[in-house]
């Protein structure tokens, strides 16, 4: 019987800003309908990875294939006509201020052509489906922080996308509510099968919402687990990570120098 074919497979993906690598050889295989998160420190270059996958920042080298295909590899407009299986939650929202609520939410649904009757009723229906209701007309600076991450949140599936990546979701949240937001993503993977790469280091969230776990480290992907292994897994990096302890495998002598140069700046 042949392997199952991953929705997304990223092979030997690298990256690197003048001298400085931020990924190198990056091997990530995320199979379909499966919820993976990737783990990390600041600026370990887990934003950089997904910037990679969507096309907004070009890899040095390296393949993400899609159900097998080479999305890097496809011309501009085909891989604008992929992209509308994607849905995207960035970590500030992102949400547009001189737009109202209903018309960020069907953003995509409005840039394909999608009348404005008909993308409205979904916005409110997927606004009700996060928890918010009558708020479709109103604009985004009259949100708290917690309403715009659930509107961003039913922005990135309005258009019922099967890839959802979300950066960081419950960061700048109270815990309660990030607790309603790691709710909502893990009923958008169990009601609808979506397949799910998120990158965070709020540790609660991972462990809510992954099936996998990926520690990405000095550049690659150091270890991946099952999330149900997150407390019995002896690996001294992941270990380090997860207890969050200065002294240890992870080197974090280069974050230090840049705070340094940072404060003599
Ligand atoms: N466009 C860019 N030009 C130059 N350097 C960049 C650029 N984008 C990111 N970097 C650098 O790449 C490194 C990784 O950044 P990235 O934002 O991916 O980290 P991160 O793991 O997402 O961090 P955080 O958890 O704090 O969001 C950082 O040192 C950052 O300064």
């Amino acid at each position: 019987m042949n392997a199952p074919i991953p929705r997304i497979s990223i092979r030997g993906l690298s990256k690197r800003f003048g001298h400085k690598v931020i990924l190198d050889h990056v091997d990530l295989d995320i199979m379909p309908g499966k919820s993976t998160t990737v783990i990390g420190m600041s600026g370990s270059g887990k934003s950089v990875l997904i910037k990679c996958i969507l096309g907004l920042l070009k890899p040095d080298s390296g393949e993400i294939l899609v159900d097998g295909e080479n999305w890097l590899g496809l011309p501009e407009h085909e891989q604008l006509h992929r992209m509308r299986r994607v849905g995207m939650l960035f970590q500030a929202g992102a949400l547009f201020d001189s737009l109202s609520v209903w018309e960020n939410v069907s953003f995509a649904l409005l840039r394909q052509g999608v009348d404005k009757k008909t993308a409205k009723s979904r916005a409110i229906e997927v606004l009700e489906w996060v928890g918010l209701h009558d708020i479709e007309d109103k604009v985004p600076a009259e949100l708290s922080g917690g309403m715009a991450k659930r509107v961003g949140l039913a922005r990135t599936i309005c258009h019922k996308p099967d890839i959802v990546f979300l950066d960081e979701p419950t960061t700048g949240l109270d815990p309660i509510m990030a607790d309603v937001i790691n709710h909502l993503i893990v009923r958008l993977h169990k009601d609808s099968g979506t397949t799910i790469l998120s990158i965070t280091h709020d540790m609660k969230s991972a462990a809510m919402i992954s099936d996998h776990i990926a520690l990405l480290c000095h550049g690659s992907i150091h270890r991946q687990i099952a999330a149900h292994e997150l407390e019995s897994d002896q690996d001294p990096m992941l270990r380090q990570f997860i207890e969050g302890r200065a002294e240890g495998p992870i080197n974090c002598s280069s974050w230090g120098k840049q705070i340094e140069e940072a404060i003599q700046r």
